[in-house]
């Protein structure tokens, strides 16, 4: 079992005027990655930034903070390079935006960042099973992507379970109304990568936020290695 517990914010319903600042805020409570939500305008009905922002965020907060990059986009091809050369550390692209993940998979690795690979609410886990053994995290979809502070979709959680049953060693991420009621379900599950926006971005205690989220999945994933 080589996974363990990360929270990552997602910065997009922060002050976005502020957001160098709203990201240190969140490394400061207690984060453990930072989820950039890119989005395009065509594959998701929403535009938010791009790499030129990721480039202006790392030079103000610093090489440290781990950057996830979650490509809403159409053609994740088109930003592989640009994105490594802003300061990327995670390139997590969506299975339903390419016909071929084997090559964009290869093209990531070459610019030395980590792969995450990303399935909406409606791609069954079948389909990104057959890649999941060239992958570093596969991101679950819990809203259709395009928008924060949507409603949790506990009917998300069996592929969670069973890609956690078929990958023991994984990464597994949630991402889209995940908080402090319905963090048990995807612990229990098998997440343990927790992509969390309003919950904690717009929280008035957003450390008591990630710690509670935190000691969750840390509790799971004890539970899940006393019962093997
Ligand atoms: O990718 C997305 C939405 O498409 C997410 O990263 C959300 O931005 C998370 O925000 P909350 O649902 O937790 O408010
Ligand atoms: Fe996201």
């Amino acid at each position: 079992m080589a996974y363990s517990a990360k929270i990552g914010p997602s910065i997009l319903s922060s002050d976005l005027a502020q957001l160098g600042r709203e990201c240190e805020r969140m490394m400061e409570c207690g984060a453990d990655y930072l989820h950039l939500d890119v989005m395009d305008g065509h594959f998701v009905p929403n535009i938010t930034f791009g790499h030129p922002m990721v480039e202006c965020l790392r030079h103000s907060i610093g090489p440290d903070p781990f950057f996830d990059m979650h490509m809403m986009v159409s053609r994740p091809e088109q930003w592989v390079k640009p994105m490594a050369a802003a300061g990327a550390n995670q390139y997590t692209f969506h299975l339903e935006a390419t016909t071929n993940p084997g090559n964009l998979i290869k093209e990531i690795r070459e610019s030395s960042m980590k792969v995450g690979l990303a399935i909406k609410p409606g791609t069954t886990v079948e389909e990104l099973a057959p890649w999941a053994g060239q992958i570093d995290m596969a991101l679950v979809m819990t809203v259709e992507p395009g928008f924060g502070g949507q409603k949790f979709m506990d009917d998300m959680m069996p592929k969670v379970s069973w890609l956690r049953s078929q990958f023991p060693s994984l990464d597994i991420e949630v991402d889209g109304g995940v908080g402090p009621d319905s963090i048990h379900r995807c612990a229990e599950a098998g997440a343990n990568m927790i992509v969390s926006g309003s919950a904690v971005v717009s929280s008035d205690d957003p450390r008591s936020v990630i710690a509670l989220l935190k000691n969750v999945v840390i509790e799971a994933i004890q539970k899940r290695s006393l019962d093997r």
